[in-house]
C-alpha cells in the first residue's frame, strides 16, 4: 500500500487552484447544461444515484479521480481484498467482505460457512418453536446485549427490516445505564426470553455489566440450570465466555479479522437472523456482496463508493465543510445515521497518518441526520438558511412496503422538493414577487424580503432505490463501508483501528475506583467537586 501525503500530489494542488476558480459558482448556473444529470449519475442494480446537485464540474471529477490514482487507491484495494494486514496498528487483515463473499475461493470459506450454518440451524429452531425455554415454553422475545459495533449494526438492521420480521420481538440493551437494562427487561417473561450476549472481545465493561445483571435477574427467577436454554454468546473470546457461565455449545464465534463496526455480517448478526429469519439475513449479505463486486470491478468514474468518497473529500478538504448529513426518507432507516456515525467517525476520526505523523489536512467527517420528513421540521432551517455548508445524502425508495401510495407520494414529493430547493434557493426578486401577490405594502415587502431569501447552492446527493429490502439495505451499507475505506486511503490514515476509544475506557475505570474508595483528591478541582457532589 502506498503511503502518500495527499497534499503532496499534483492532483491536490490542481484541485486547490480549481476550487479557487469555482468556489462561488452556483449550481443553478451549472445546471444550464442540460446533460448534467446524465453526466453525474450512476445507475447500479436497483439504485439510481444522482450526484449532479453537487458543486462539481467535469474538471472537478477528473481531478478527484486523478487524486485517487495518485494515492494508489487500486493498490490499496488489492491489499484490502487480498487479505493484507491493512489494519497495521493492530496487525490484522480486514476481511468483513469475506463474510458475504459468495465465490468458491472466498477467504476462510469453510469456517465462515460452518458458522453461517450454525446461525441458520439455531435461528430456525428458535423461530419454529423447536428450541424451547427451560420450562418448555417457546421463545417469544430476544434481547441483544452489546454496545458499539455489537449493537448499532444489529439494531439498525432490525429496525430497518421490521417489515420482514418473524414472530419474535427483538430488544436491545447497550448502555451501562441500569435504567436502560431494567426498562428493557421489566415486562419480559424470562421463561420465554432468549439473551444474546454480543462482544467481540468479551471484555467491554458495559456489555459484561449488563449481561451480569440480566443473568442474575434471570437466575433468581428461573434458576441456574435454565441458563443454557436462554443465554447464547457471540465473541472471539471463548475463555471469557466460559468464565461468564455460558456453555461452549451456545457460542457463535467470530474472528479478529472482522472489525466491530463492520461485524453485522458475522455472528454479530445473530439477532438480525432471529428477528427477520435466516433467508432475509442471507439477502442482506447478498446485497452487500453485490456491492463488493461493484466496488472491485467497476472503473472509478462509475464506482459508487469511489465517487461518493471523492465528493466527501472535495467538501471536507477544499470547501472545508465540518459536517455531512444523512437523511433517509424512510422511517425504517431511523437508526442509519447513528450506525454510520460509528462506522464513519470511529474509522476516519484520526489525526495521525500512516507514518505516525500529525496530518496537516482535515480527515474524518462529522456525520449526523434523522429521517425526512421529520428532520425538515427540526434542523432543515439551518441547512437552508444557516451560515454553514452541509452536504447531504438523501436516501429514498420508489416503493413503500405497505403500499400506502398516497403517503408515499407525499413523502417522496418532499424528498425531491428539498434537494431542488436546497440547490436553487430563492432569490430576492422571487421573494418580492411572491410578497407582492400577498398584497403587502412596498415598505413591508422591503423589510421582510431579506429573511425569506434562500441562497441555495447547497449540495445534495440523491440515492434512489427501488424498495427497502434486505438486499438493497445490504448494498447500501456496504456502499458506505467502502466509501469509508476510500476516504481513509486518500487521507493516508488507518481506518480500521480505534485507539481513541480506549482512553475513555481507562479513565472510567480509574474514576469508578476513586468513587468506591472516596479518593477524589487526585483530580482537578472541577472534577473533584463534581465527584464530591455526586457522593453527597
Ligand atoms: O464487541 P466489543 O468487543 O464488546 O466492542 C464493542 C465496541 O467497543 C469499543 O467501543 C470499540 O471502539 C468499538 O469498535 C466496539 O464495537
Amino acid at each position: 500500500m502506498k503511503n502518500i501525503n495527499p497534499t503532496t500530489t499534483a492532483a491536490w494542488k490542481e484541485l486547490q487552484a480549481h476550487y479557487d476558480e469555482i468556489k462561488h459558482t452556483h449550481l443553478t448556473d451549472l445546471f444550464k447544461n442540460d446533460k448534467r444529470a446524465e453526466d453525474f449519475s450512476i445507475l447500479w442494480d436497483t439504485f439510481y444515484v444522482d450526484y449532479s446537485k453537487n458543486r462539481i464540474t467535469e474538471e472537478t471529477m477528473t481531478l478527484l479521480l486523478k487524486l485517487a490514482q495518485e494515492v494508489g487507491l487500486q493498490e490499496a484495494m488489492d491489499s484490502f481484498f487480498g487479505g493484507k494486514k491493512i489494519n497495521a496498528t493492530e496487525g490484522r487483515a480486514v476481511m468483513h467482505t469475506a463474510l458475504r463473499d459468495e465465490s468458491d475461493n472466498a477467504f476462510a470459506k469453510a469456517e465462515v460457512d460452518a458458522v453461517k450454518k450454525s446461525i441458520q440451524t439455531f435461528t430456525e429452531k428458535v423461530i419454529s418453536g423447536a428450541h424451547k425455554g427451560a420450562t418448555g415454553k417457546e421463545i417469544t422475545d430476544v434481547v441483544n446485549i452489546g454496545i458499539g459495533g455489537s449493537d448499532l449494526g444489529p439494531v439498525m438492521v432490525v429496525e430497518a427490516l421490521q417489515y420482514y420480521k418473524t414472530r419474535l420481538n427483538t430488544h436491545f440493551i447497550s448502555n451501562v445505564d441500569g435504567d436502560h437494562v431494567m426498562e428493557t427487561i421489566k415486562d419480559l417473561d424470562p421463561e420465554t426470553t432468549l439473551f444474546v450476549i454480543v462482544s467481540k472481545t468479551f471484555t467491554t465493561q458495559e456489555t459484561l455489566s449488563n449481561a451480569t445483571t440480566v443473568r442474575k435477574w434471570f437466575v433468581d427467577k428461573v434458576g441456574e440450570d435454565a441458563v443454557k436454554n436462554h443465554f447464547v454468546a457471540v465473541s472471539t473470546n471463548a475463555e471469557a465466555i466460559a468464565n461468564f457461565g455460558i456453555s461452549p455449545d451456545n457460542v457463535f464465534p467470530m474472528w479478529n479479522w472482522v472489525g466491530g463496526r463492520f461485524s453485522l455480517w458475522s455472528s454479530v448478526g445473530l439477532s438480525i437472523a432471529l428477528a427477520v429469519g435466516y433467508d432475509n439475513f442471507k439477502g442482506l449479505l447478498h446485497g452487500a456482496f453485490k456491492m463488493d463486486e461493484h466496488f472491485k470491478n467497476t472503473s472509478f468514474d462509475k464506482n459508487l463508493p469511489v465517487i461518493t468518497a471523492l465528493l466527501s473529500v472535495w467538501y471536507n478538504n477544499f470547501f472545508k465543510v465540518e459536517t455531512e448529513a444523512v437523511i433517509p426518507y424512510s422511517q425504517y432507516l431511523h437508526r442509519l445515521p447513528a450506525y454510520l456515525q460509528q462506522a464513519i467517525m470511529e474509522s476516519n476520526g484520526k489525526s495521525v497518518d500512516r507514518n505516525g505523523e500529525r496530518v496537516s489536512y482535515e480527515t474524518g467527517n462529522i456525520i449526523w441526520g434523522e429521517p425526512g420528513t421529520n428532520s425538515q421540521h427540526a434542523f432543515f432551517q439551518l441547512i437552508h438558511q444557516g451560515t454553514k455548508l452541509i452536504p447531504a445524502d438523501f436516501i429514498g425508495f420508489k416503493n413503500s412496503l405497505h403500499g400506502e401510495k398516497s403517503h408515499h407520494d407525499k413523502l417522496m414529493a418532499n424528498f425531491f422538493a428539498q434537494t431542488e430547493a436546497l440547490m436553487n434557493g430563492k432569490t430576492k426578486d422571487q421573494v418580492i414577487t411572491e410578497l407582492q401577490a400577498g398584497g403587502l405594502s412596498p415598505e413591508a415587502i422591503e423589510e421582510l424580503a431579506p429573511f425569506k431569501v434562500f441562497e441555495g447552492n447547497k449540495p445534495t446527493t440523491t440515492i434512489l432505490g427501488e424498495a427497502l429490502t434486505p438486499e438493497s439495505l445490504g448494498a447500501l451499507v456496504a456502499m458506505y463501508e467502502h466509501k469509508i475505506f476510500v476516504q481513509g486511503v486518500i487521507w493516508n490514515i488507518y481506518s480500521f483501528d480505534q485507539w481513541g476509544v480506549e482512553l475513555g475506557k481507562q479513565l472510567a475505570k480509574q474514576v469508578l475506583s476513586d468513587i468506591d474508595n472516596d479518593k477524589m483528591t487526585s483530580h482537578d478541582s472541577s472534577t473533584r467537586i463534581l465527584l464530591e457532589r455526586y457522593k453527597l
